[in-house]
């Protein structure tokens, strides 16, 4: 019997983005990747990302955070489930420890500083992204990540070809287009997703630029597939955008399922996002769900 089968867990979305939350503080539990595809079967649990806190490493911060696909692979990054667990590191009866509205969480890729902007409006700093080609990280030594090319050559879309590449704590690649609605994304996002110039694959980004700034984005989620937000997409999306003058620094990022404001900060190059989170209900891991995941 898997050792989380009984635990809690809260189901939520950031902007539509499918969003599971389990708290292992205080344990040495670890979720294994068939532990997570089986969370993500049931419908009660299912997820886009499941974001899984852990005690907190680096002094200072309030929890080590590990965010799972539902593939079962690990990223680094996760705009949307980040406002998630901040939300119910203040909000929620049984998560809660925190008094105030600031806190500072953790993942493999760095620290996010979140505040409370409202009840459920929270502002996450992402850090710096990254632009290097190592970093991203891509196959070959881009001196300029604006533009790469990637070997995919779509029937359908011969134009996609020249995305930007950033990292945000994970990899993004965002194809600059007149219409965002004009492609299908569930038939273009996997050929992409797996480009050989990603070796770590990629979450794959549409971009229509309506102003400076205002940005209408879809994506296909490395791992994940079709969405209905991805925070860390619009983060990419803004700083690539900036970087090829399409946009300003400051710009409403409008996805599927709503809108995120992202900043790209001028002072210390940090994106800060802001956006909502919705608790959609509890519960907790049937034993059944596990049979046959390690
Ligand atoms: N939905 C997330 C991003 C998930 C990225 C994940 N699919 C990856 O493998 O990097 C967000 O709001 O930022």
């Amino acid at each position: 019997m898997s050792a989380l089968s009984n635990s809690r867990f809260l189901k939520m979305n950031g902007l539509g983005n499918e969003i599971t939350v389990l708290d292992l503080r205080g344990t040495s539990l670890l979720v294994s990747a068939e532990e997570a595809r089986a969370i993500a079967a049931d419908p009660r649990s299912r997820f886009d990302q499941l974001m899984v806190l852990h005690d907190p490493v680096t002094p200072g911060t309030d929890a080590f955070m590990r965010i799972y696909n539902t593939d079962g692979s690990e990223s680094g990054a996760c705009g949307n489930g980040t406002r998630c667990v901040a939300w119910a590191m203040v909000a929620d009866p049984v998560m809660s420890r925190l008094v105030g509205n600031g806190l500072v969480l953790e993942t493999k890729a760095g620290l996010l500083p979140v505040e409370r902007v409202s009840d459920t409006v929270f502002t996450v700093d992402m850090g710096p992204p990254r632009l290097a080609w190592n970093e991203i990280p891509l196959r070959d030594p881009y001196p300029d990540t604006r533009a790469i090319a990637v070997e995919t050559r779509l029937a359908e879309a011969p134009e996609l070809q020249r995305p930007s590449a950033v990292s945000m704590g994970n990899p993004h690649a965002i194809f600059w287009v007149k219409d965002a609605q004009a492609y299908d994304l569930r038939a273009i996002g996997p050929k992409l997703e797996h480009d050989p110039v990603f070796p770590e694959r990629a979450n794959i980004s549409l971009a229509q630029v309506v102003d400076p700034g205002h940005v209408v984005l879809r994506v296909w989620e490395r791992g994940a597939g079709l969405t209905r937000a991805c925070g860390s997409a619009a983060c990419a999306t803004l700083v690539a955008g900036v970087r090829k003058g399409l946009t300003d620094r400051r710009a409403t990022l409008s996805l599927p399922g709503g809108d995120l404001l992202i900043e790209w900060r001028e002072t210390d190059d940090h994106v800060l996002m802001t956006g909502p989170t919705e608790l959609e209900h509890e519960g907790a891991f049937s034993p059944a769900l596990f049979k046959g995941a390690a």
